[in-house]
């Protein structure tokens, strides 16, 4: 007989065979596609931590490097496997966090096809192998999917104000259906699912040219270029501390809610004050230089984070001020710019 492919109270699959293998097991295993990207390689440091984690990576290195993984190259609890996730995966895991995709807008614009394939069929097939394997899936989608927003802050019940033919679409529409692929394999195919809704992250690791504007702004402080303020510059963005992130990608995942959930620092901040703190922070005698903004860029930006509050019992703890100088101490050592006594 035909399934009701509606069936929301279907039960998940069974976990994998292996579980019960005479072999030696770690109690879980996790999967992080795009786990050599900046936020990615932090969570894995997290994970490893705990000594009945294995931790798998794969990634493409499209904006991911090794090096942001050479501590765990050779861990006998540690495999890290060149792979895109446009292509089938086949392994057995009992964990998956999904980040393979390029998240700073020059990157995921410069192949706007490739993001759209990654978004969906890459997440098709992490979907396809959590059903096959039985595993927990959680997707890092993100704030872009409010695009620019009409509410203010941002709850998880707004639906969004996304242009779906402009060149960010590849992106914002592109977490979209993965956002929809997600549910519907929960609802048809019980799969367990978990979606973390991130809002602009930063801290250590982040690519020095990587294009994001705190990642711009520092290299720019400390190279002694100007600081590119896009036009208007009262556009806002809040920013959260990396550590703070991987904190509540971990809650959300170990916890009972599918989400989606904002996962954010609600401290809020126009793009000319991040500029004011990071020159006021590193070189009071850096210019701003005002530069012609790109298409569709959001105006606006800010999570109500009531329900990570209530759900996940996590709020962030690093504000921009305490966070900023750990990243400028990252970018100085690999840009060989030591701090003037
Ligand atoms: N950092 C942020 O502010 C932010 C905000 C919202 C959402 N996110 C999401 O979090 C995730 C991680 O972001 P990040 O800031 O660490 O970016 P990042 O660019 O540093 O990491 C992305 C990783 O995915 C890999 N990747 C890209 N395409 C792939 C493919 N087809 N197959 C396999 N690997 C692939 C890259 O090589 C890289 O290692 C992304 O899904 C992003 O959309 C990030
Ligand atoms: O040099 C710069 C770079 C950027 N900016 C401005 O800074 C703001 C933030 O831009 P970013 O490129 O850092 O990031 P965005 O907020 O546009 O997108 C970001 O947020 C959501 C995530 O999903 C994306 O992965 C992430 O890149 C924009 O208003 C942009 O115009 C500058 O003023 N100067």
């Amino acid at each position: 007989m035909a399934t009701n492919g509606n069936d929301a109270k279907k039960q998940p699959p069974s976990p994998s065979p292996l579980r019960n293998s005479k072999f030696f097991q770690s109690n879980m295993r996790i999967l992080i596609t795009g786990g050599a990207g900046f936020i990615g390689s932090h969570l894995v440091d997290r994970l490893m931590e705990n000594e009945k984690n294995e931790v798998i990576v794969a990634d493409n290195y499209f904006t991911g490097s090794k090096d942001n993984l050479s501590k765990w190259i050779g861990h006998p609890r540690f495999e890290l496997i060149r792979h895109d996730v446009t292509e089938p995966l086949l392994i057995e895991v009992d964990q998956i966090y999904h980040l393979a995709c390029p998240a700073s807008p020059i990157f995921y614009k410069y192949n706007p096809v490739k993001t759209i394939k990654t978004n969906v069929i890459g997440t098709l097939n992490m979907l396809g192998l959590a059903k096959r394997v039985g595993a927990r899936i959680l997707l890092t989608s993100t704030s872009e999917v409010y695009g620019d927003p009409l509410e203010h802050p941002q709850k998880e019940e707004y639906w969004g104000n996304v242009n779906p033919i402009g060149v960010r679409s590849c992106y914002d529409e592109g977490k979209r259906v993965a956002e929809t692929l997600m549910f519907d394999y929960h609802r048809q195919h019980g799969i367990e699912i978990r979606i973390a809704r991130i809002f602009n992250t930063y801290g250590p690791r982040m690519n020095i040219d990587d294009g994001r504007v705190v990642s711009n702004f520092i290299a720019q402080a400390l190279r002694g270029e100007p600081l590119t303020v896009q036009l208007p510059g009262t556009q806002t963005r809040s920013f959260c501390y990396v550590s703070d992130m991987v904190d509540g990608l971990i809650r959300l995942m170990e916890g009972d809610n599918t989400g989606p959930i904002n996962i954010g620092n609600p401290g809020e901040f126009t793009m000319m004050e991040l500029a004011q703190t990071v020159k006021e922070l590193i070189d009071p005698k850096v210019t701003i230089k005002e530069v012609e903004n790109t298409p569709d860029d959001p105006r606006q930006r800010k999570p109500d984070i009531s329900k990570a509050k209530e759900l996940l019992g996590w709020e962030p703890k690093v504000t921009l001020r305490q966070g900023l100088p750990l990243m400028e101490e990252d970018f100085r050592r690999r840009l060989g710019v030591p701090k003037k006594a």
